[in-house]
């Protein structure tokens, strides 16, 4: 598995592109399930969560052609396979995402539930309930998820979520576009990734109110056709990015990025002393002052992303003071801690809490990469650190972070892979 080396102590300094968001992607490429097309998406990262859901649609009976260069994905076609394999989505939790569309357009789906992950159990209980209340039969056999839609055809429903829950909205909000009647979700999530979803989806022809806000209504019944959609830059890349500037003590320019999807991020961040302005074309983040330690805990949108957790946390190992980090979304999401110690951070973490309390300097040390944004941490420590940083088994990087060591090196870093 690939290794990724470090030299760090160099201040960060130039621009840096912000691709397509990852998890506006997913989702949207999953819609094309939804109408025979072909749906064009442009500004299309290239990652390999991508190429997982690529083939898994492909293996439905898509044609799905990703065009790297021109940065668009086509996806057109009909399914000519509802069922989703346990291979494909035991790499992928998004792949669930296959349900709701499937469904909705075929009256019957059979996907592999997705089980647990490095983060936590991450059940779909939501997902399931919510499709059982637009009047779907749903059994778990075999390690499937066995869903049929009585007459072929879902009817609209109002659904309270308990919990807000991205990928349950995300498949309700589909699985409504074409279900007979009219759809209510409330408590639904507000991450940027569903107000494009809906975007698009409007684009398809599907009728939705409330884009934006916590109650989606959906009118559903229509026959949804060809769309262009670009995709929603990546806000989760540009805080990634955001905190490798101010670990560094340089000054990016994030190319694309929006500062009202950053939400809390950008509060916490400039609560902490760094600098966040926004330009006619992104944002510029830099430091020149010390930092300062700050409270956060991760909420859904507009509060603090539990994808920026990590990062924010590698950030505050060197900053003044202490920094209380709460984290309610996932119940296993701190794996980075013991990882950044060894790279001298002092940290005490309890259940759901850690306290950072920061430190002058981090020093370079062999470290293991275990989900996707405690991986990017350890790089933004190592970018920080004196002396040799290697992240090992960086496989999760690549999933959701496009060319990371290009964009890094581009800016000053002193960064390579090294093949296994
Ligand atoms: C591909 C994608 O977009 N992934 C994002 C999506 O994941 P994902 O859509 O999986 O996250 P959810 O918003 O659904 O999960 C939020 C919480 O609800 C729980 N839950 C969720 C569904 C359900 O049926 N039952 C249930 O209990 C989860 O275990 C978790 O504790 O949103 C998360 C929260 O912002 C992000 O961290 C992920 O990066
Ligand atoms: C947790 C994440 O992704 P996924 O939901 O695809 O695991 C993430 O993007 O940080």
């Amino acid at each position: 598995m690939d290794r990724i080396r470090i030299r760090g102590g160099v201040p960060l300094n130039g621009t840096v592109p912000i691709s397509g968001a990852k998890n506006a992607a997913l989702p949207l490429m999953a819609a094309a399930l939804l109408s025979d097309g072909p749906l064009v998406l442009t500004n299309a990262p290239d990652l390999a969560d991508i190429e997982t859901m690529r083939a898994l649609l492909t293996q439905h009976g898509l044609t799905v052609v990703h065009d790297k260069v021109a940065r668009t994905l086509t996806l057109s076609g009909a399914a000519t396979s509802l069922e989703a394999p346990y291979d494909i989505v035991r790499k992928m939790r998004a792949s669930v995402l296959v349900l709701g569309p499937l469904l909705a357009r075929y009256g019957q789906a059979r996907v592999s539930l997705p089980g647990g992950c490095a983060i936590g159990t991450r059940p779909v209980d939501l997902h399931l309930k919510g499709l059982e209340q637009l009047g779907a039969e749903v059994e778990i056999t075999a390690g499937y998820i066995e869903a049929r839609a009585p007459q072929g055809k879902l009817r609209g429903a109002r659904i309270i979520f308990p919990q807000v829950s991205v990928g349950a909205t995300e498949n309700l909000l589909m699985a409504a576009c074409l279900a007979e009647g009219e759809t209510e979700l409330v408590n639904a999530a507000q991450e940027p990734e569903i107000s494009d979803l809906a975007m698009c989806l409007m684009r398809m022809g599907a009728r939705i109110e409330g884009i934006g806000t916590g109650t989606l209504r959906i009118e559903g019944g229509a026959t949804l056709r060809a769309a262009t959609h670009p995709i929603v830059p990546d806000r989760i890349e540009a805080g990634t990015y955001a905190c490798a500037a101010a670990i560094t003590g340089g000054s990016l320019h994030l190319e694309g990025a929006r500062l009202e999807h950053l939400g809390a991020v950008a509060r916490v961040m400039r609560d902490s002393g760094v600098d966040v302005a926004e330009t006619n074309t992104g944002l510029t983040v830099s430091r020149l002052n010390g930092l300062r330690g700050a409270d956060v805990m991760t909420e859904p949108f507009p509060g603090f992303a539990t994808d920026m957790q990590a990062q924010f946390m590698a950030l505050m190992t060197v900053a003044e003071g202490a920094s209380m980090i709460t984290e309610t979304i996932f119940e296993n999401r701190f794996m980075h801690v013991p990882e950044l110690m060894r790279m001298g951070a002092r940290i005490n973490f309890h259940g759901t809490s850690a306290i950072v309390r920061g430190v002058p300097k981090l020093s370079g040390a062999p470290v293991m990469a275990t989900d996707l944004r405690a991986s990017v941490s350890l790089i933004l420590a190592g970018l920080a650190a004196e002396g040799e940083t290697i992240v090992n088994r960086v496989y999760h990087l690549d999933r959701g972070y496009e060319h990371v060591e290009q964009k890094l090196a581009a800016v000053g870093a002193q960064i390579e892979r090294l093949a296994n």
